[in-house]
């Protein structure tokens, strides 16, 4: 059965030493606040995008890139040559209107995360420095979080991006969580994006997206660069004994809180002791 929530990634050249790896818009998915594209850039290689409505975090995946936006110019930004050094990286926030490009200093993997722009907010640096390092969960529900654009952070005007790794024999976005119902204070309405790596990069994991009437119920074989979008309901991630998972979910919806809703029937895994 071929998925609607699975995209492979693709490689796409669209400019002189430009790749395109992964593209989800909400003109082809079924996604109204969050879009997602992954770029590899040779060295020297320069995208340039004007967002219109849109506001978009540019992720230094790996590599060293210079960004540029009007007289802001952030050079050689970046920490890392793959994401497994698991250390934070650095990121640039641009608002809707603005033109900018980015420059490869050396290969680099970008990740561009897009949610509407519902105020003007100012250009600005991320820099790895300021990336909350939170580890979460106990037994076989571990997880390291890079919080790169949190609620916490006003920068951006409704767009949230995070990084998550879980080791082998462990599950994370778990116990079941989602995020569907424009209901605060109980629950926010985000949609989501998992742009997912793995190490060693054979590997897999299982993602199961479902809602509570399962008229969405997908539970995916996820690989190296694959993309997962959650346009609604729990998204839980199992990662087999062996491998390590490292994703990027990029959220966003009318509102700018993640405030999610645990599934009841599982919640008790969050009460052991
Ligand atoms: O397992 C975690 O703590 C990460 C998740 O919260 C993940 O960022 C997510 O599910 C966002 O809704």
């Amino acid at each position: 059965m071929t998925s609607h929530l699975l995209r492979k990634p693709q490689s796409q050249s669209i400019g002189e030493g430009i790749t395109l790896i992964q593209e989800v818009l909400t003109a082809n998915s079924p996604l109204e606040y969050v879009g997602f594209k992954l770029i590899d850039l040779a060295v020297g290689a320069v995208y340039e995008q004007t967002v219109e409505q849109d506001e978009c975090c540019i992720v230094a995946l790996t590599g060293k890139i210079t960004v540029s936006e009007g007289e802001h110019r952030f050079e050689n930004i970046g920490t890392r040559e793959s994401v497994f050094e698991k250390k934070p990286t650095d990121s640039v926030f641009v608002s809707g209107g603005a033109s900018f490009t980015v420059e490869a200093m050396t290969p680099a993997t970008v990740a561009l995360c897009y949610s509407p722009a519902l105020e003007p907010r100012p250009t600005k640096l991320l820099p790895a420095s300021g990336v909350g390092v939170v580890h979460r969960g106990k037994y076989n529900n571990q997880r390291m979080v890079h919080d790169i654009l949190p609620d916490s952070d006003p920068s951006a005007s409704s767009l949230l991006v995070v990084e998550v790794y879980t080791e082998g024999g462990n599950f994370s976005s778990y116990p079941p969580h989602k995020h569907d119902r424009d209901l605060l204070p109980e629950e926010s309405l985000l949609e989501e994006t998992y742009y997912h790596e793995l190490a060693p990069k054979q590997g897999f994991v299982f993602q199961r997206v479902y809602t509570d009437d399962r008229s969405i119920d997908e539970t995916m074989a996820v690989e190296h660069r694959n993309v997962v979008i959650v346009p609604a309901g729990y998204h839980p991630v199992g990662v087999p004994d062996g491998y390590t998972s490292y994703y990027l979910n990029v959220m966003a919806g009318p509102k700018r809180i993640w405030k999610f809703y645990n599934e009841p029937d599982h919640e008790w895994i969050l009460n052991r002791d």
